[in-house]
């Protein structure tokens, strides 16, 4: 191409991406992905040298890698409640999940020994799907309830005898609706399985910042509540659905509360 026609579009270029939020929205999402193929991509031989394979200690490596991650986008993290995580051996940790960027506040808080319940395509992320394997987090078919269930009855007694805690996210899926979907029952049965607590993680809505629909990815804060733990010692199945019911309410009430009255994207949930 002719150097004069390059140098209005060299110019060209640097206004386009301060004055369009709609480009700045596709370049931000499109920077996250491609910085944390790069981060897991350098992160793989750590985990490899650190443990010779799958293994949930792997998690620190993530956890020490994704911190910085939050400065490049302009976000505050802002944690409350950290000494309800302060609880002695396994857990199941649940929270809402808004989008791909709750990674950003979750390794924030992560405990040690704490590794996560996901969709198995995660698996086939690339990089990003092989430092999720090396790391221990287990992979459910959620098409195939029979299938999850059994592998999260296998996780529950791998939590007892590895002494390891599991993040769920017991709404299934990621929502932005401005409010919590119903909860999924598995995370309830795990907790119960494996007679220990639950510890459920409030993050605020992300519509103040970040809206998928009308494209706009700006700074922002993101508020993490940790809530008490909730016991689940001598509870069966029977006790699932009140206990699924009073989680979902505490959480609810905390999102409320946490989050900034913002108009929201796909207005307020109707159940
Ligand atoms: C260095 C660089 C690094 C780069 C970045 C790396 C980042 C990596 C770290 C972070 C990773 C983050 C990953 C995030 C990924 C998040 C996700 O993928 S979310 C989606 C996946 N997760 C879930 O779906 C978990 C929540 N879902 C459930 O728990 C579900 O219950 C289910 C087990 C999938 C089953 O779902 P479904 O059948 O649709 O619905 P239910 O109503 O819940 O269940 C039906 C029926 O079955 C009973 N039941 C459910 N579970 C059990 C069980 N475990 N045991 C026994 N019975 C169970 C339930 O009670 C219902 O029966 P009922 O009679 O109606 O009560
Ligand atoms: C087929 C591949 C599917 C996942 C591709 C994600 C690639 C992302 C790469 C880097 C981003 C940083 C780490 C993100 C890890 C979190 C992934 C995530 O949040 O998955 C979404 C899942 O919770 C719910 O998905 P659905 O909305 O139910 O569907």
């Amino acid at each position: 191409m002719d150097v004069v026609w390059m140098l209005p579009l060299l110019l060209l270029f640097p206004l386009l991406m301060w004055t369009s939020s709609t480009f700045l929205f596709y370049f931000k999402k499109f920077f996250y992905v491609a910085w944390m193929m790069l981060l897991a991509l350098l992160g793989i031989p750590v985990c490899l040298l650190k443990s010779g394979g799958r293994d949930v200690e792997n998690m620190r490596v993530i956890r020490a890698m994704v911190r910085h991650v939050k400065y490049f986008f302009g976000l505050r993290i802002e944690v409350s409640g950290w000494e309800h995580l302060q609880t002695v051996g396994p857990y199941v940790i649940i929270s809402n999940h808004q989008s791909s960027l709750d990674v950003l506040g979750m390794m924030e808080i992560l405990p040690d020994r704490c590794t996560t319940i996901a969709k198995k395509e995660l698996v086939y992320a690339g990089t990003v799907g092989l430092i999720c394997w090396l790391s221990g987090i287990v992979f459910i078919n959620r098409k195939k309830t029979s299938d999850a269930k059994s592998v999260m009855a296998d996780a529950a007694k791998t939590m007892l005898d590895q002494q390891i805690r599991l993040w769920v996210f017991p709404e299934g899926t990621r929502n932005q609706n401005g409010d919590l979907l119903p909860f999924k029952k598995g995370a309830f049965h795990l907790a119960v399985q494996a007679q220990v607590p639950i510890v459920p993680v409030v993050f605020s809505s992300y519509n103040s910042f970040y809206l998928r629909k009308e494209k706009q990815f700006n700074s922002g804060t993101i508020k993490l509540k940790i809530l008490p733990k909730i016991e689940t010692k001598g509870m069966t199945s029977e006790d699932v659905s009140s206990l699924s019911d009073l989680s979902h309410s505490l959480m609810r009430t905390a999102f409320l509360e946490i989050s900034d009255s913002v108009p929201q994207s796909n207005g307020p949930l109707k159940h």
